[in-house]
C-alpha cells in the first residue's frame, strides 16, 4: 500500500469548471513528468503570443484541454469555440464554419455567425484540422490573414479577431507533400507548435494522472478515497496506453467502481498484468536466438 506524494505545484485549474463541456471533465492539467514540465513552459510562453499554434499529438492526449489552457493564459475576452473538422457537414461545411445570411441556406430564416465569428475575440479550436476539405482550408487561411470573414449568401465581409488552436493526430507536413493539406495553411499554424508526447512516453505523469482521476471521480461518486496497491502502481506504469489519457481516466473509473472505493488491486484495472517472471521466460527465449540478442542488448541499453 502506498500513496503518491501530494502534488504541489504542477495544477493549472480552469476556471469557471462547471460552464465546461462534460468531455471535458479533468479540469485541471496534470503535468508532472520532465517532458510535460518542458511543455508547460511552452505554453506559458506562447499562449499570450496570440500567435496561431499547432498542437500534435496521438488521440486522448489531451490536445483539447491544453488549448483550453491556451485560450485561459493568453486573456483573450472571447469565448473557447471546440470544432471538430471531421465533424462538419460535407456540404454545409462553409456555413457551418463561417456562418450565413437569411435566405442563402435552404429554410434559414434568419443569419447566424458561424463557429469562426463565435469565436471573435477569443480563441477557435480546430481539431483534427487535416479533415478539413482543402476549399475551406483556403478560406479558412484567407479569413485569418485578412481578418475578414464572408458569411454564406453575404455581399460584404466582417472584420474578426479570431485566435486559432488546431490540432492533429496525422503529420500534417506529409499531407501537405500529398497534395492534402494546404501548405501555406500549414506554415501558417506552425508558427507556435506544441508537440503532446503519448502517455507512454510520459511516464512520470501516469500516477498523478491516476490518483487525480481517483479523486474526482471518488468525489462525484460519494466514495472514500481508495489507495492504489503498488502492484496496481505497476501495472499502471508498465502498460502502453495506446488510448493514451482518456484510457487512464476510463480504467481508474472503471477500477474504482468495482472496487468500490477500497484499495486498487490490479484486477481492479482490468488490464493485461505486468508479469516479470513470465517476462523473464519469454526474454529467455529470445535471447537464445543470436539475432535476436542483439536486438534485445540493445534495447536493453536504451532501456537502461
Ligand atoms: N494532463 C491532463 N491532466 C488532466 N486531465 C487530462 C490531461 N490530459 C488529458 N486529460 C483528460 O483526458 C481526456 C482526453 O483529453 P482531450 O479530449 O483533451 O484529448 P485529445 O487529445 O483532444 O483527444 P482527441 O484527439 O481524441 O480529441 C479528457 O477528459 C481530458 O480532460
Amino acid at each position: 500500500m502506498s500513496r503518491q506524494p501530494p502534488i504541489d505545484q504542477p495544477l493549472l485549474t480552469l476556471p469557471e469548471a462547471d460552464k465546461s463541456p462534460l468531455s471535458i471533465r479533468a479540469k485541471a492539467l496534470v503535468f508532472i513528468d520532465p517532458r510535460s514540465q518542458q511543455l508547460r513552459a511552452e505554453l506559458h510562453e506562447l499562449a499570450p503570443s496570440g500567435l496561431p499554434v499547432l498542437i500534435r499529438g496521438e488521440s486522448g492526449t489531451g490536445k483539447e484541454l491544453l488549448a483550453r489552457h491556451i485560450h485561459r493564459e493568453s486573456e483573450r475576452p472571447g469565448l473557447f469555440v471546440a470544432v471538430n473538422c471531421g465533424s462538419l457537414s460535407p456540404s454545409r461545411g462553409e456555413a457551418e464554419l463561417f456562418g450565413y445570411t437569411a435566405g442563402s441556406q435552404v429554410g434559414a430564416a434568419s443569419s447566424r455567425a458561424g463557429w469562426f465569428g463565435s469565436a471573435n475575440g477569443g480563441t477557435l479550436y480546430l481539431d483534427e484540422i487535416g479533415d478539413l476539405p482543402l476549399g475551406l482550408q483556403s478560406k479558412l487561411l484567407a479569413a485569418l490573414e485578412t481578418r475578414e470573414v464572408t458569411r454564406v449568401g453575404a455581399g460584404q465581409a466582417l472584420p474578426v479577431d479570431v485566435r486559432l488552436v488546431a490540432a492533429t493526430s496525422i503529420d500534417l507536413a506529409q499531407a501537405v507533400a500529398a497534395g492534402k493539406f494546404h501548405e501555406r495553411l500549414f506554415h501558417y499554424l506552425d508558427e507556435g507548435r506544441l508537440v503532446l508526447p503519448p502517455l507512454r512516453e510520459r511516464i512520470g505523469d501516469i500516477l498523478p494522472l491516476a490518483e487525480y482521476f481517483l479523486g474526482i471521480h471518488a468525489q462525484r461518486l460519494s466514495l472514500g478515497l481508495p489507495l492504489l496497491s503498488a502492484s496496481a502502481q505497476q501495472v499502471l506504469e508498465a502498460h502502453s496506453w495506446p488510448g493514451n489519457t482518456r484510457e487512464l481516466e476510463s480504467v481508474i473509473h472503471f477500477a474504482l467502481l468495482v472496487s468500490r472505493g477500497a484499495e486498487i488491486l490490479p484486477e481492479h484495472l482490468n488490464l493485461p498484468s505486468f508479469d516479470l517472471v513470465q517476462l523473464s521466460a519469454q526474454l529467455r527465449v529470445l535471447a537464445a536466438d543470436p539475432a535476436q540478442r542483439a536486438a534485445l542488448r540493445q534495447l536493453l541499453g536504451e532501456l537502461l
